[in-house]
């Protein structure tokens, strides 16, 4: 079947796909014109910090869900198996620190924005690189986002290229310009439904054209998709349980616990616990996500595995998908519109959550601050000028991602890791070591951000993946090649720098800031714990360290703990299982050599420049 040929949209698919805009500019205008008619920038930027946790927590997971995982998390199990699964052993960890360490220090500041925190904390100069890097990072996402659907539709269906591109970009504009975080939050909610809803109609229908759960699933078996525990510890790895299970706890911190969009979901709650509850309802939702995307993979694997598709308009992975979408959708009306629908609300909630996170902090951490005069109406207008602007912005990065590798889903990863990494250590080191000082902050971030890069792009140009081969039987190949790629990929020096996997980036760029930020406070005179502005800690290593003899944690982390009820001490011992457990799993693999270099360098420091004990 050549679905460039045959008619594919029948008039009904249209028509879905015409009410899934209408429905979310329908909403956009109910919040331009209802309740406080966003008049002021708390209603417009904050959903004047009134909503429950679902609406949020359906409207956090909308956030990093896009077509890049739609499309891209399917071409992954398609190509190398079902190893990236493993990500949601991330989502545990990933959910419970943002849940009881980033929220409750953001919330209880009563930030609008995550940055300020930065300048609470540090300094005017942290908070603006902080703002500048956030604005950076999801520029260049949005164009990942905006671009993916359109063009993947596009290369298999012909569906015009560009007129979608600026039908998604001016919808999206529009209702979050109108309807500010409100009608963000409740577009986000239908669009997450329509997502779900779309997926799960291409895997039933799969598995029915392919013969039966039991015929896919002896497939998929056969076919060496169903991969296993991979143990193996090595960094350079691309995909294994360490490199996602631990690796991944980073890039989930780095989106899930200091991201402004994320952030900004949090503070929009009505309380403190609304925010962690919808913290927590956020994991099996997001595990229905992944597991919708995996299975979807499987089903077309089993569809097309011993067939060669590279003849056909597939050229890449990334078209398979929607190849297969519609090879199995076309002839049944409705639904190739209802998996447009899904595609696009994947990428109008992930854009519009973009936007409006933009205009928040370029509102409140880069122009408010120079204007503290400016009145409240002049404030909305212009945070409705700057959410325009960035969308006008996001469709010309959606022009650069024309450019960039095939596999989406690597790139959107490679984005968070190389940008989101650092912000996650500018901001963990200034939650949890209390000695830093500005320099040291900015310092840091400059080194992980170069780091990041010089990485990211010489793993660019050095890299080469290998797909597993398409049998649907396991052979003797699939052996043979693995023991020559072993034998012949063990790269020395630098090209094994280049070669870490880039699910290790935002765990390798995080530590880079902390570690060189301590160094640089070090040396610059660190900060005093009473200096510290009250409720920017979080004596973290005081937790880790609570079997200390009391004497002994003043000393080391002089954090004195909350004064706590029997209940919050029950609390508090759930968190450190949480936290003390994290901190085994990560330097017990890569940072206890590191961590014992800084308590020699320590040492040292003391010894030689005669700081006084902190
Ligand atoms: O879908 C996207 O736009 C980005 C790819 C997924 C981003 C990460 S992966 C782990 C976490 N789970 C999600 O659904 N999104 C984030
Ligand atoms: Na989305």
């Amino acid at each position: 079947m050549d679905p460039s040929d045959q008619k594919i949209f029948t008039v009904i698919d249209y028509v879905i796909f015409a009410v899934l805009l209408a429905a979310s500019m329908g909403i956009g205008l109910y919040y331009a014109l209802s309740g406080g008619r966003q008049r002021t920038t708390q209603e417009f930027l904050m959903a004047d910090r009134s909503m429950g946790c679902l609406p949020v927590s359906l409207s956090l997971i909308a956030s990093f869900q896009s077509a890049v995982a739609i499309i891209g998390v399917p071409a992954e199990i398609y190509t190398h198996g079902t190893q990236y699964w493993f990500i949601g052993c991330a989502y545990i960890l990933g959910l419970l620190i943002p849940a009881h360490i980033f929220i409750p220090v953001f919330y209880r500041l009563r930030v609008s924005s995550a940055y300020q925190y930065l300048e609470l904390r540090f300094s005017k100069a942290v908070r603006i690189c902080g703002t500048l890097t956030f604005i950076f990072q999801m520029v260049i996402y949005m164009g990942v986002c905006v671009y993916t659907p359109a063009f993947a539709l596009n290369a298999v269906t012909g569906f015009e290229l560009w007129g979608t591109v600026l039908a998604t970009g001016l919808v999206c504009t529009l209702y979050t310009t109108l309807g500010g975080l409100k009608a963000v939050i409740w577009t986000d909610v239908f669009q997450t439904v329509v997502m779900f809803a779309g997926q799960l109609a291409v895997i039933v229908v799969g598995v029915q054209k392919t013969g039966g759960v039991a015929d896919v699933w002896r497939k998929v078996w056969e076919g060496n998709r169903i991969s296993g525990l991979d143990l193996n510890p090595d960094p350079t790895e691309r995909h294994t349980f360490w490199t996602l299970g631990v690796g991944g706890v980073f890039l989930m911190l780095s989106l899930y616990g200091v991201n402004q969009a994320q952030v900004q979901r949090y503070l929009s709650s009505r309380t403190e616990k609304e925010a962690v509850r919808s913290c927590y309802m956020v994991f099996p939702s997001l595990q229905l996500a992944l597991a919708l995307s995996c299975v979807m993979g499987l089903v077309m694997f089993a569809r097309y595995c011993g067939e060669d598709h590279s003849d056909k308009l597939a050229s890449s992975s990334r078209d398979m998908v929607i190849y297969f979408v519609m090879d199995m959708l076309h002839g049944l009306p409705g639904l190739p519109g209802l998996f447009i629908a899904c595609l696009f609300s994947a990428a109008l909630s992930t854009i519009s959550s973009a936007f409006n996170s933009l205009a928040t902090v370029t509102m409140e951490d880069l122009i408010k601050p120079q204007y503290p005069a400016m009145t409240e109406a002049r404030a909305t207008l212009l945070s409705k000028v700057l959410a325009m602007s960035y969308g006008l912005l996001c469709l010309a990065m959606a022009y650069l991602t024309h450019l960039m590798g095939d596999s989406v889903l690597q790139v959107a990863l490679k984005i968070f890791g190389m940008v989101g990494g650092p912000i996650l250590g500018l901001f963990c080191l200034g939650m949890f070591f209390p000695w830093a000082n500005s320099i040291g902050a900015l310092v840091g971030l400059c080194v992980g951000l170069v780091v990041a890069f010089w990485l990211g792009i010489g793993s660019i140009l050095t890299r080469s993946t290998r797909p597993l081969p398409l049998e649907c039987s396991a052979n003797v190949t699939i052996a043979i090649q693995t023991a020559i790629s072993l034998f012949f990929s063990q790269p020395s020096g630098l090209k094994r720098f280049y070669s870490l996997s880039y699910m290790w980036y935002s765990g390798f760029n995080c530590t880079t800031v902390i570690l060189i930020g301590l160094i640089i406070s070090f040396l610059t005179g660190p900060t005093k714990e009473e200096d510290v502005m009250p409720g920017t800690l979080y004596p973290l290593l005081g937790k880790l360290f609570c079997f200390l003899p009391e004497h002994l944690k003043k000393k080391l982390c002089c954090v004195t703990p909350l004064g706590q009820t029997v209940s919050e001490k029950i609390d508090l011992i759930a968190k450190n299982l949480a936290t003390v457990l994290q901190f085994i799993v990560n330097t017990s693999f890569i940072y206890t050599y590191l961590t014992q270099k800084i308590l020699k360098l320590i040492t040292t420091l003391h010894i030689h420049f005669k700081i006084p004990s902190m």
